[in-house]
C-alpha cells in the first residue's frame, strides 16, 4: 500500500513539473500576443493611409483572436500523455505549444500525432505501451489514470508509478452545470472515428440517446476547422440545432476548444430577417414539410404572373391605352420562357409591356386627333395617312416607356399582372388565401391545414417555405454583382498587400496567421472587423464549407432542401436518432431524406454506448422504445445509477415537494421538470426563477431535446404520449435526459409502458 502511495506521489510530482512548465509556455505565448497587440495600438488610431489602416486592423484582429484562443485553453491545458515502445513520450493538450527551439512540446488534440491517445485499445495499442490521463484543478495535477497496454515495454520507473482509475467514468460522474462541456480528454475510439472522418461527402452519425452524438459532432467541427483551416475559414461551418435552448446549452463547447468561427442556428433562424420560434401543430408541420410544397409554391407564383381576362386597358389623361389580350399572353409567356426567377423576369416583362403601352398610346393619340386624311396637293407627305405608331423610333419608345413607368395607373396594372414580391409577402398572402392554395396544390396534398390569417406570426415550418420562395423570386442582385466584381478587383491588391504585412512583421512565422487571401477577405474594406461567421450568418445565399445538423431526425423534407442549398459541396455531418423523431414531418429513414440530394453517397457511423443514462433508467427507456419500435435496440449504458427510478401518483401542485427532495439528493447538480406542451405554463408557474442556468428548469419535451440533467422529473407521462402521433418518441426522449435520477409524476393512471415503475 505504501508503495502505491509513493508511486502516486512520485507520478504526480513528475507530471506537475511538466504541466507547470507547459503553463509557463502558455503564459509566454500570451505575453507575446499581448505585446504584439500593444505594438499595433501604439502605431496610432484611425488616421493614416488606407493601407496603414488595413495593416493595423489585420494585425490587431489576429492578435486579439490569438489572445482569446490562448485564454480559452487555460482550463485543462494538458490532459494526456502517451508513451510508445521506443521510449518516446508525447503530451496532448487543447492546443499545440512549442519551446524556444521551436520543438513541439504539447500536441494539439486534433493533430495526427495525438490520434493514438484516442484510438489505442488493449487489443490494438498501435505501438503504445501506456496512455495516461491527467486531471487538473486550475494548474495543479490532482489525479492520474493509467491504462497500460504493454507492461513489459515499460521502464522500471514507469511501472513503479502506474496509477489507474478509468478517466471516462470519473468524467461521467461530474455534476451537470446547465451547459455542455467538452470531452476532449476522454473521447472514445468510436467517437474518434466520427470526429476525424474525412471532410468530403456526407457522414451520418446514428446513435441512441446519450451516445455522445452531439459532443462528437462539436469536436468534429473543431477538428475540421483545425485540419482544413484554409477551406473552412473562408467558407465557414454551420451548426443547425433543434431549438435556441439547445444552442445555448452547447454554446461553450467550441470556444473551449479554441474555435469561435462557427455559425450556430436553428431551422427557424435560417432565413435572415425572420425569427420563427413558434412550432407548428403536427397537421401543419406535416404539410409544410412535404416536398410537394415546392411544387405548390412554384405553381402559386406562376399564378401571380397574370393575363387580363380581355384586353389590357389603361385610362391615362383621357386616353384609353389598349394592349390586346393576345399580346399580353405573348408578353407573359416570353418573360416566363427566359426561366429567370420571378422578380428578375419581371424586368423583362415590364420593359416589353411598357413598349406595348407606348405603341398603344400612339394609337390612342392618333384616334383622338380624329384626323382621317388630309389632302393638301402641294404637300404630298402631309397627305400620307397619319401613322403615329409606325413613326415611333427606338428612342421615342424608350422615352415614352420611362414616362409611362412614372404613371400610377401603369404601376397599378403591372402590380396586378406581374407584381414585385418579397418572400415574406408572397408566402403570407398565399397562406391566407384558400382559393390560391387550392388552385396551386398538387393532388393529394392537404392544403386546408395551411390556411391562416394574413398577419400570423412566422412558424418554424414557414422558414423553409420562405427560403424556397426566395429562390423562386430571386433577388435583384445586379447592383450587388457589380459591387462584388469591383471588390474582387480590389481584393487582388489587398491580398498582395496582406502577404507583405505578414512577411514584414514576421507574424506568419509565429504560426499565428493563415493565408493572406483569407486575411485580405476578412479585412476587405467594407467588412473590417467582420468575420466569416458574421458575413455568412447575414447572407441567405452563403455557401458553407461544411454543415453539421444535430437532432437531424427532426428536419422535414422541405427543411433539408433549404439546408442542402447552404452547402453546395455536400460536405455534411448529419447527427441524430431515428427513434427520437418527435416532429410529425421528421425523418423515418436517413435514405429517405438524404438520397434525393446525395443518391446514396453518404456513409453511416453508429455510436452504441450510452454515456449519460444509467442502466436502471435505461431499462425503463427500453420498455418505452419497444412500444413504438419493437426492432430497435437501445444503446448500452456504461454505468450503474445511484437509485432506482420511481413513479409517484400526486397532483401537479405537489411537484415542488418532489423537486426539493430530488434537489437535496443531487447536491450541486441540475434538475429538469419535463412536461407535455399543454401543461408547461401551469407547471412553470410553480417554479419561479427556473431556467437552464438555475438549479431547476421547466421544459416541454421539445425544448429538452439534446439536453441532460442530473435528475429528471417527468410530469404527466400520459399527456406526453397523447400530445402527438409521435408521443412514444417524446416519452423516450423525456426519460433519457437523466444522468442520475428519474421520477415520473402522474395524477391519474400510469401508462402501461411505464408499468415497471408501478
Ligand atoms: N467520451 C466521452 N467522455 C466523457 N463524457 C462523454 C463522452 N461521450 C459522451 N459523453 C457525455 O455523455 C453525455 C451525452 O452526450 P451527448 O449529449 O453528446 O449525447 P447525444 O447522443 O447527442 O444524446 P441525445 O441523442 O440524447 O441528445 C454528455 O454529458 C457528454 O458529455
Amino acid at each position: 500500500m505504501a508503495n502505491r502511495q509513493d508511486g502516486l506521489a512520485e507520478a504526480l510530482d513528475t507530471e506537475q513539473r511538466t504541466v507547470s512548465w507547459l503553463y509557463g509556455r502558455l503564459d509566454a505565448a500570451r505575453e507575446r500576443a499581448r505585446e504584439a497587440l500593444r505594438e499595433v495600438y501604439a502605431r496610432g488610431g484611425a488616421a493614416g493611409t488606407r493601407q496603414a489602416r488595413v495593416e493595423r486592423e489585420v494585425l490587431a484582429a489576429e492578435q486579439a483572436r490569438r489572445l482569446a484562443q490562448l485564454d480559452a485553453v487555460e482550463r485543462g491545458l494538458c490532459f494526456g500523455r502517451i508513451d510508445d515502445a521506443d521510449g518516446n513520450t508525447t503530451y496532448i493538450g487543447r492546443i499545440g505549444l512549442r519551446d524556444e527551439q521551436h520543438e513541439s512540446v504539447l500536441i494539439d488534440w486534433r493533430a495526427p500525432a495525438a490520434r493514438p491517445f484516442y484510438v489505442a485499445t488493449a487489443a490494438d495499442p498501435g505501438g503504445l505501451v501506456r496512455r495516461r490521463h491527467l486531471h487538473l484543478k486550475d494548474r495543479v495535477v490532482v489525479g492520474i489514470d493509467d491504462e497500460v497496454f504493454d507492461l513489459e515495454g515499460m521502464s522500471e520507473g514507469d511501472r513503479r508509478t502506474l496509477v489507474g482509475e478509468a478517466a471516462l467514468l470519473a468524467a461521467l460522474r461530474r455534476g451537470r452545470t446547465g451547459r455542455m462541456s467538452d470531452v476532449v480528454a476522454t473521447i472514445q475510439a468510436e467517437q474518434d472515428r466520427v470526429i476525424r472522418s474525412a471532410l468530403q461527402g456526407a457522414l451520418v452519425v446514428q446513435g441512441g440517446p446519450g451516445t455522445g452524438k452531439t459532443v462528437a459532432a462539436l469536436h468534429r467541427a473543431a477538428y475540421l476547422l483545425y485540419t482544413h483551416r484554409d477551406t473552412l475559414e473562408r467558407r465557414g461551418v454551420l451548426v443547425v440545432g433543434p431549438n435556441p435552448m439547445f444552442l445555448r446549452y452547447i454554446s461553450q463547447v467550441l470556444p473551449a476548444l479554441g474555435e469561435t468561427q462557427v455559425v450556430m442556428t436553428t431551422v427557424g433562424g435560417m432565413f435572415p430577417g425572420v425569427t420563427a420560434a413558434v412550432a407548428d401543430k403536427p397537421a401543419q408541420a406535416l404539410v409544410k414539410g412535404d416536398l410537394r410544397m415546392a411544387a405548390l409554391l412554384a405553381e402559386a407564383l406562376r399564378r401571380r404572373q397574370r393575363v387580363p381576362d380581355g384586353d389590357l386597358v389603361i385610362e391615362l389623361d383621357g386616353l384609353r391605352l389598349r394592349v390586346p389580350h393576345g399580346t399580353c399572353l405573348r408578353l407573359r409567356d416570353r418573360a416566363r420562357a427566359v426561366r429567370l426567377p420571378h422578380n428578375m423576369a419581371r424586368k423583362l416583362y415590364v420593359t416589353e409591356l411598357l413598349k406595348e403601352l407606348a405603341r398603344a398610346e400612339a394609337r390612342a393619340l392618333e384616334e383622338s386627333l380624329h384626323i382621317e386624311e388630309l389632302d393638301i396637293p402641294d404637300e404630298p407627305e402631309l397627305s400620307e395617312p397619319l401613322d403615329l405608331e409606325g413613326d415611333l423610333d427606338e428612342l421615342d419608345i424608350e422615352l415614352a416607356s420611362r414616362r409611362l413607368w412614372g404613371e400610377p395607373e401603369v404601376r397599378a396594372a403591372v402590380e396586378e399582372l406581374w407584381p414585385e414580391l418579397t418572400p415574406q409577402r408572397f408566402v403570407a398572402e398565399l397562406l391566407s388565401s384558400p382559393e390560391e392554395l387550392e388552385a396551386a396544390a398538387p393532388a393529394g396534398l392537404s392544403w386546408r391545414a395551411l390556411v391562416r390569417p394574413l398577419e400570423s406570426p412566422w412558424t418554424v415550418g414557414d422558414v423553409p417555405l420562405l427560403d424556397e420562395a426566395a429562390e423562386l423570386l430571386g433577388e435583384d442582385d445586379s447592383a450587388q454583382r457589380v459591387a462584388a466584381r469591383r471588390e474582387r478587383e480590389e481584393q487582388a491588391g489587398e491580398e498582395r498587400y496582406a502577404a507583405e504585412v505578414l512577411q514584414v512583421t514576421g507574424v506568419a512565422e509565429q504560426g499565428i496567421l493563415e493565408r493572406a487571401d483569407v486575411l485580405a477577405e476578412r479585412h476587405a474594406d467594407d467588412g473590417i472587423g467582420m468575420t466569416t461567421a458574421d458575413r455568412a450568418a447575414a447572407d441567405r445565399t452563403w455557401a458553407y464549407g461544411h454543415v453539421i445538423v444535430d437532432e437531424a431526425q427532426e428536419l422535414s423534407p422541405m427543411a433539408w432542401r433549404m439546408v442542402m442549398r447552404r452547402v453546395p459541396a455536400k460536405s455534411l455531418t448529419v447527427v441524430g436518432d431515428l427513434a427520437q423523431t418527435g416532429s410529425a414531418a421528421g425523418a423515418r429513414s436517413w435514405g429517405e431524406v438524404l438520397d434525393p440530394y446525395l443518391e446514396g453517397r453518404w456513409r453511416v457511423e453508429r455510436l452504441e454506448v450510452n454515456y449519460r443514462t444509467p442502466v436502471e433508467i435505461m431499462r425503463v427507456a427500453a420498455d418505452v422504445l419497444r412500444s413504438f419500435a419493437p426492432d430497435e435496440e437501445p444503446p448500452e449504458s456504461v454505468r450503474e445509477g445511484e437509485s432506482e427510478p420511481r413513479a409517484l401518483r400526486l397532483p401537479v401542485e405537489a411537484l415542488p415537494g418532489v423537486v426539493d427532495e430530488e434537489l437535496a439528493a443531487i447536491g450541486e447538480g441540475r434538475l429538469g421538470v419535463l412536461t407535455p406542451d399543454a401543461r408547461h405554463a401551469r407547471v412553470s408557474a410553480l417554479f419561479p426563477g427556473s431556467g437552464l442556468e438555475a438549479p431547476v428548469a421547466v421544459l416541454t419535451v421539445g425544448q429538452a431535446k439534446g439536453l441532460e440533467f442530473d435528475a429528471v422529473v417527468v410530469v404527466d407521462p400520459a399527456g406526453i404520449l397523447e400530445q402527438s402521433p409521435m408521443g412514444g418518441q417524446d416519452l423516450y426522449v423525456a426519460v433519457t435526459r437523466a444522468t442520475r435520477r428519474l421520477t415520473v409524476v402522474y395524477e391519474d393512471k400510469l401508462p402501461s409502458v411505464l408499468s415497471r415503475l408501478a
